[in-house]
């Protein structure tokens, strides 16, 4: 693989960040990482796992010269960061994100960037339930969608540059515009991860109602359910916070539909309940059929932590 930007600086080396460095490295996609973390002590740890090739906990340091900047903290930092590196951004450079929501990272970052740098806002769709910068390894993007919400000035060439990086970290780049990313976002990713916490919460409430019987007879259906709700909690809670309408908007939609489902158990509806679980085991189906292309890579193969 060849080199396709001279220093890359990577803001935030989390469990993006770090499957990210990983893969650069891995790759040869850069002459050098630069790492910058808030924290000196994840900055510590990035530099005992030798994530990257200078490490900083200024923001600001760290993106001097580098012509590739990917910010990826939680969505609620996004302003921060991109005030604190406005001043020191390179002509012509790009700055991109990983942000799981999109309206909000563009409405906290766009105004700080320079009109000389391409803002590219993104959202590489893979993940898992660990943080920090021992949950990355290589090859977390591969065969996964990336998604580019990009903004009006965005510029062709630039967008091209960053589609080629994803395209060589294996990913599928798709582009549409950040309300419409939130919204499908919001019922694919977000509303799952809420109903875990909530489904997870519930059951540990029942805790003292059923004495331990939650945890010890907990099937593979709830254990599902744990893995999702044992999310990083400061990045759920940002989601849940800047993508506040879509997710209220789903959210009561979900109700409305469990209402019907609630109903139709109570009167013993058989037919209604049938016809419903019938639907959606057909969805799962088609989906797992086509987890068979690379439409759908994220079913009909291990999840990356299968592989561990
Ligand atoms: N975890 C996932 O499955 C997943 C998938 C796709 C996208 N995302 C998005 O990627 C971003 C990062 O998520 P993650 O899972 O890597 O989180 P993480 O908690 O593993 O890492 C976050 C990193 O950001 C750093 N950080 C926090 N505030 C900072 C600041 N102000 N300046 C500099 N660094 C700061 C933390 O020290 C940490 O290194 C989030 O916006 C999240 O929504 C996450
Ligand atoms: O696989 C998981 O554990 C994830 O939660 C990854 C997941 C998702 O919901 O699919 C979570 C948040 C992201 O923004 C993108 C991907």
């Amino acid at each position: 693989m060849s080199v396709l930007f001279d220093r890359i600086a990577l803001i935030g080396i989390g469990l993006i960040g770090s499957s990210l460095a990983h893969d650069i490295r891995r790759l040869g996609l850069t002459k050098e990482i630069v790492v910058a973390t808030r924290s000196a002590d994840t900055l510590k740890r990035a530099e005992e796992l030798g994530l990257g090739d200078r490490y900083t906990t200024s923001s600001a340091e760290a993106v001097k010269h580098a012509d590739l900047i990917i910010v990826s903290v939680p969505v609620g930092a996004s302003e921060s960061v991109a005030k604190e590196i406005a001043g020191n951004l390179q002509p012509g450079a790009i700055v991109t994100d990983v942000g799981s929501t999109k309206a909000s990272v563009i409405a906290q970052m766009q105004p700080h960037m320079p009109e000389n740098v391409h803002f590219i806002p993104g959202h590489p769709l893979a993940g898992t339930e660990k943080s920090g910068p021992d949950a990355g390894f290589p090859g977390l993007f591969e065969g996964r969608w990336c998604i580019f919400t990009p903004v009006a000035e965005t510029d062709e060439t630039a967008l091209k540059r960053l589609r080629g990086f994803w395209e060589a970290l294996g990913s599928k780049v798709d582009e549409m515009d950040a309300e419409h990313h939130d919204k499908v976002l919001a019922i694919v990713s977000h509303l799952p991860h809420i109903i875990a916490y909530n489904i997870v919460g519930t059951a540990d409430d029942l805790e003292t109602v059923t004495e331990s019987e939650v945890i010890k007879y907990s099937a593979s259906g709830f254990r599902d359910f744990t893995r999702l709700a044992a999310s990083d909690p400061t990045m759920w809670r940002d989601v849940c916070l800047h993508n506040r309408d879509a997710i209220l908007e789903m959210l009561a939609r979900f109700s409305e539909d469990l209402a019907y489902l609630q109903r139709a158990i109570r009167w013993g509806e058989g037919d209604k309940i049938f016809e419903l679980f019938t639907r959606t085991r057909a969805i799962r189906r088609s989906i797992v059929q086509a987890g068979q292309d690379v439409d759908a890579p994220d079913f009909g193969r291990p999840h990356p932590l299968d592989k561990k």
